[in-house]
């Protein structure tokens, strides 16, 4: 950071209108991963200040949703604005809580900012139907009105895009909204963007954040009978639990599920193998792997296979890996030292399995160097499960059949990948993918603010973006004007 932070006091936390400490007697102590330096010690939040937080949502968001379409886009630019203004403390914040590199922060940034500003346009996008009737003197109308209030829960991986992508586009559209970011980033997981929100004119009370474990407020945050809606991101487990109380609790609330992911890279035998090692080596170590979209696992079609794996092994030992504060860091830390443990289990548990090590190292704090194995079977746990981190393995196909076969057998569907050079090919091969996104001679990792981003199977349930964010964000109402006596049958 060359200038001061203009961001301050952020152990404090905006609850129903008001910044202030958590009333819990424990604080959080947020560190950044690759120093280990405390960035800081907040008073985590009570049910208390949960129940506080949505009572005041609720109370808001009438006379927000009552601000015309303008009114809100309206502040949804300024916030746009604001994020062009902060950017460098905004991407400073992103490395040092998150354990980002430089360049996935301005990803991060990018894709916050970029939600932002299409969320500026779908007030005005927000369309009611007038409906054809067979009943005499009827007038049929569907109204389209927000939710109400909506919860936000959010990961640590991308925490301030993850977050902004349901809180931009839910605001807009009139909803007030609480959020509960992960305890390793409440900053750029929700401080943040209510700074943000504050300085753009968002009125005091629409937006809270309460910082708390999610194992403590956590399902009093899916539980409580003021939000109508909440929207997940996070692991299958813990997402299938919210997914369980949301539909099934004293008080039913619809639910956005975004969860987990295996995508895999499929490289037919057609395929342009430099194009393919490029989008392999960013799909996978991007942000050390951390992103629900990430390449998990990839399927080579047999005579490409030596090629393919000569070029990533070399590519992938060149990859610079370290400080992410340095512009030229690909691989930086990962979040914490549980993950650093799983990865550990994960590589011991590979070689075990009889998988080979082809690229490796021994992890220095939290950065754990890029890892790549070769002869993996689909069988084996670092193809099964979401590896979530700086590995990978390669498996072969016969053929392409084989190849989809090996695509699909996993429990997951997010996102994913087919390289060819047979365009129509390669989108016969897509759509025979079970997945929710799958991208054609490109990385897995793609999301734009007009495209449907989601999952199918175990990877969740909903769409973000664009159109998408309206169906999710906003209900319809029938509303009938009967303007003549209506003829009943007795
Ligand atoms: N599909 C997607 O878009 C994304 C999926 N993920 C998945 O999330 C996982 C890694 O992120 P984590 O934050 O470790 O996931 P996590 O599932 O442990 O936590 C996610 C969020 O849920 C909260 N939480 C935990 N227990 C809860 C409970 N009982 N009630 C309410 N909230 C609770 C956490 O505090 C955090 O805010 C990976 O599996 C990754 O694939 C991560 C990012 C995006
Ligand atoms: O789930 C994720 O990790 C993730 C990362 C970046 C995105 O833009 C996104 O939509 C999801």
């Amino acid at each position: 950071m060359t200038s001061k932070p203009v961001y301050q006091n952020l152990e404090l936390q905006p609850i129903g209108g008001q910044w202030r400490a958590g009333s819990a007697s424990r604080n959080l102590d947020v560190t950044d991963p690759f120093t280990g330096e405390q960035l800081l010690s907040l008073p985590m939040a009570t049910r208390e200040d949960l129940d506080e937080a949505y009572r005041k949502a609720a109370q808001a968001q009438v006379e927000w949703a009552a601000m015309g379409p303008t009114a809100r886009g309206q502040i949804m630019r300024r916030a746009v604005e604001i994020f062009d203004e902060r950017k460098d403390e905004i991407v400073d914040w992103l490395i040092r809580e998150s354990g980002s590199t430089r360049i996935k922060a301005q990803i991060e940034w990018g894709a916050a900012r970029s939600i932002t500003l299409e969320s500026a346009s779908l007030p005005g996008r927000c369309h009611g139907r007038i409906l054809p009737t067979d009943v005499p003197g009827k007038e049929s109308r569907v109204y389209r009105a927000p939710l109400g209030v909506i919860g936000v829960i959010s990961p640590w991986n991308f925490p301030l895009h993850l977050s902004a992508r349901s809180v931009s586009p839910a605001l807009a559209l009139g909803n007030a909204v609480v959020i509960k970011p992960a305890s390793d980033t409440p900053v750029t997981g929700g401080l943040l963007l209510a700074r943000i929100f504050e300085e753009a004119g968002l009125p005091a009370g629409v937006l809270s954040v309460v910082v708390g474990a999610g194992s403590e407020i956590g399902d009093a945050f899916v539980e409580h009978p003021i939000p109508s809606f909440i929207s997940f991101t996070g692991s299958t487990p813990v997402g299938r639990n919210i997914g369980r109380i949301a539909s099934g609790g004293e008080h039913l609330k619809h639910v956005a599920l975004e969860l987990g992911g295996n995508s895999p890279f499929v490289v037919l035998a057609d395929a342009d193998v430099d194009a393919a090692v490029n989008a392999a080596v960013v799909g996978k170590f991007l942000h050390q792997g951390q992103i629900c979209m990430a390449i998990n696992r990839i399927i080579v079609e047999q005579p490409l296979l030596e090629e393919f794996t000569r070029r990533y092994v070399e590519r992938v030992k060149a990859l610079p890996y370290g400080d992410p504060s340095k512009p030229e860091t690909v691989v930086g830390p990962v979040i914490n030292a549980r993950q650093l443990d799983g990865l550990k289990d994960k590589i011991r548990l590979a070689q075990e399995e009889g998988a080979t090590l082809l690229v490796g190292g021994e992890p220095q704090g939290n950065v754990m160097p890029p890892h790549v194995f070769g002869n993996v079977t689909a069988d084996m746990e670092i193809a099964r499960e979401e590896i979530f981190g700086p590995l990978v393995g390669i498996q072969s196909a016969r053929d392409a059949a084989h190849a989809l076969e090996l695509a699909n057998s996993t429990e997951y569907g997010l996102s994913s990948t087919v390289f060819t050079r047979d365009i129509s090919k390669g989108v016969a091969f897509a759509q025979g993918i079970r997945a929710g996104m799958t991208h054609v001679n490109d990385m897995p990792v793609n999301d734009e603010p007009n495209a449907p981003f989601g999952g199918e199977k175990n990877s969740g349930l909903g769409r973000f973006n664009g159109d998408w964010a309206i169906e999710e964000f906003t209900t319809d109402h029938w509303i009938t004007v009967q303007h003549a006596p209506r003829p009943y049958p007795f």
